[in-house]
């Protein structure tokens, strides 16, 4: 499953590489890769193969579920899919409370001891959606962990889930979507040696200067 997702991602030009014109990330991080899972809306094989690999994960290993939750915005429609195959309510959490209307940062019913699972697309240094788990966790809900479409795999997002006590499960991760990448001849040395290097600390801008 690992492979066939990053294959998807890769097919449909989800992955874009730009080395010498760097990404910024939520986080601030400058990257030379951006993996825009939204893209794969528009691809129904694509993220039916996503839904149906995210309920295998929550079916595996969160078996007690009750609701589905999606994090705005791009872990939205994922998780409609996933309640769908897996016929359970959902609901979907704001960054931050909405200023006017009903003032709700969790949209859709949970009650106090809930048993949820959260459904995020991508999960670089894990901050957007450990934000999520503390608002469901405010609300009195029981997070039973995270699913995710793929992983970066950085260090500090291990340790924030270790330091909050949350599990992860994703689909694929970044040293399959890198493998994949080779084999199938769409990476370059030069660009491959960047990625490699700016993984070791994403936080330095050392792999820059790589010619
Ligand atoms: O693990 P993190 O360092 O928090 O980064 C990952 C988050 O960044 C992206 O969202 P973005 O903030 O771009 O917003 P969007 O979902 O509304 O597109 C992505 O969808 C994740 O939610
Ligand atoms: O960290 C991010 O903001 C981020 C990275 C990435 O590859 N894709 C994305 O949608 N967001």
């Amino acid at each position: 499953m690992k492979k066939k997702i990053a294959q998807h991602l890769l097919t449909i030009e989800a992955v874009c590489l730009q080395p010498n014109d760097p990404f910024t990330w939520a986080s601030g991080i400058k990257s030379p890769i951006y993996c825009d899972n939204r893209l794969t809306l528009s691809y129904p094989e694509v993220r039916q193969d996503i839904a149906q690999g995210l309920a295998s994960l929550i079916r595996e290993n969160f078996k007690e579920v009750d609701v589905i939750a999606g994090t705005a915005t791009a872990g939205i429609p994922h998780a409609a899919f996933v309640s769908d195959v897996l016929s359970l309510p959902m609901c979907y959490v704001r960054s931050k409370a909405k200023e006017h209307g009903r003032g709700n940062q969790i949209e859709g019913r949970v009650t106090k001891g809930d048993k949820v699972v959260v459904v995020e697309d991508l999960i670089s240094t894990g901050g957007s959606v450990l934000k999520v788990v503390k608002a469901l966790e405010e609300q009195g809900c029981e997070v039973l962990g995270v699913v995710s479409i793929f992983t970066y795999e950085l260090s500090k997002a291990e340790e924030a889930f270790k330091e909050a006590n949350v599990t992860l499960k994703s689909l694929s991760n970044y040293s399959t979507l890198i493998e994949v990448a080779r084999e199938k001849g769409s990476i370059t040395e030069t660009d491959l040696e960047k990625l490699k290097e700016w993984k070791k600390d994403p936080s330095s801008t050392e792999w820059l200067s790589l010619v």
